[in-house]
């Protein structure tokens, strides 16, 4: 079953653009491009970590905003969670600008509550990874420690749970359930709801599953680490929104997860979650349009949180910091 559209439309687009694209969605499983927008260009980056996952498109919405586009695991999905080049994609988006970035991720319910072909808006991370993704832009040499309490940006994620009504935005497709849009502050009585990050990419023993909804987890996924890290150490806005797809492995009464129940369920909620894109895509317009400040209260933080003295930094280092965060580390 696949989920892929022809891209050869999209190849023969300009590989330049001269605006600013100051959003980016980050599309992941089921999620390869954003439908309802005009396509204007797309762009090839290279960066010093590399080359991100796909080149990225550049949109225009009906009234002239442009937004980047980039599929996470490669426009075929063809990178594992673990091998997704993380600090490139969050490096190329922001060359050329973007201050607020809207990711989208299949994740599997921890919560009876979360039904498959629900979304959730997550507060908080819980990392299951193993330490084999680089989750830093820093490196020996040159140190620093953002903060990382609040792991989404608080006001994104105000932005995006108040737009959208919990029931009646989404549509049902069946008789038995219309999707809900679930919320800490709306749906979730103030509490947390928290993403399970593991490595993959097997899924869940019964075990781990039941685990992790001891600890409070409401759902799971295999990328929301390192890109929610890089993107705070980048100074981006960074807010996932979840597709629920499955109930993972924990209830007994379901078979567990499978690669064919997550893509039953992307395919047939795409026409949702392209809805929910593009309105979340007006919104943060507006709000940019407004002056609102998405992202500034993040512009500069990085520069207090280096514990290296940088007159000891090698120039290498400096150089490859300053095109992540130009000016901030002068390379001498
Ligand atoms: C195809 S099931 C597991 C896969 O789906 C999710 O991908 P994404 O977050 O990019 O939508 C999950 O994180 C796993 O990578
Ligand atoms: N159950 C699950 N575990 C990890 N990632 C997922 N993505 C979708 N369903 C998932």
């Amino acid at each position: 079953m696949s989920l892929h559209r022809d891209s050869v439309a999209v190849n023969q687009l300009p590989h330049t653009y001269d605006g600013k694209v100051l959003l980016a969605v980050i599309g992941g499983t089921g999620l390869y491009d954003l439908p309802n927008l005009k396509p204007v260009a797309r762009l090839t980056i290279s960066t010093p970590w590399g080359f991100p996952s796909s080149p990225i498109t550049i949109s225009v919405t009906e009234s002239g905003f442009p937004v980047a586009f980039l599929a996470r695991h490669g426009q075929h999905h063809d990178l594992l969670p673990s091998d997704v080049p993380s600090r490139a994609n969050i490096a190329a988006l922001k060359h050329i600008g973007v201050k607020a970035i809207i990711s989208f991720s299949a994740v599997g319910s921890l919560q009876p509550e979360i039904k498959p072909r629900d979304f959730v808006v997550p507060t908080q991370i819980i990392d299951r990874t193993k330490g084999i993704r680089p989750s830093t832009f820093f490196e020996k040499g040159f140190v620093a420690h953002a903060m990382f309490g609040e792991p989404f940006d608080l006001k994104l994620n105000k932005i995006i749970s108040d737009n959208i009504p919990s029931q009646g935005f989404l549509e049902g497709f069946d008789l038995q359930h219309t999707p809900t849009f679930h919320t800490k502050e709306k749906t979730n009585k103030g509490e947390d709801l928290t993403v399970i990050c593991m490595e993959g990419p097997q899924f869940s023993t019964r075990a781990e599953s039941r685990l992790y909804r001891t600890w409070g987890g409401s759902v799971i996924n295999m990328s929301v680490l390192p890109e929610a890290k890089l993107a705070r150490e980048a100074e981006i806005a960074y807010q996932m929104i979840c597709m629920s797809t499955d109930y993972d492995s924990w209830n007994e009464n379901e078979e567990p997860v499978t690669v064919e129940t997550v893509v039953g369920n992307l395919k047939a909620n795409s026409a949702n979650a392209h809805k929910l894109a593009a309105k979340l895509i007006d919104v943060v317009a507006v709000e940019f349009a407004n002056g609102t400040g998405i992202a500034d209260d993040l512009e500069g933080s990085m520069k207090y949180s280096v514990s290296t003295s940088t007159h000891g930094v090698k120039k290498e280092l400096l150089e490859k910091m300053h095109f992540l965060l130009p000016g901030y580390w002068p390379v001498n």
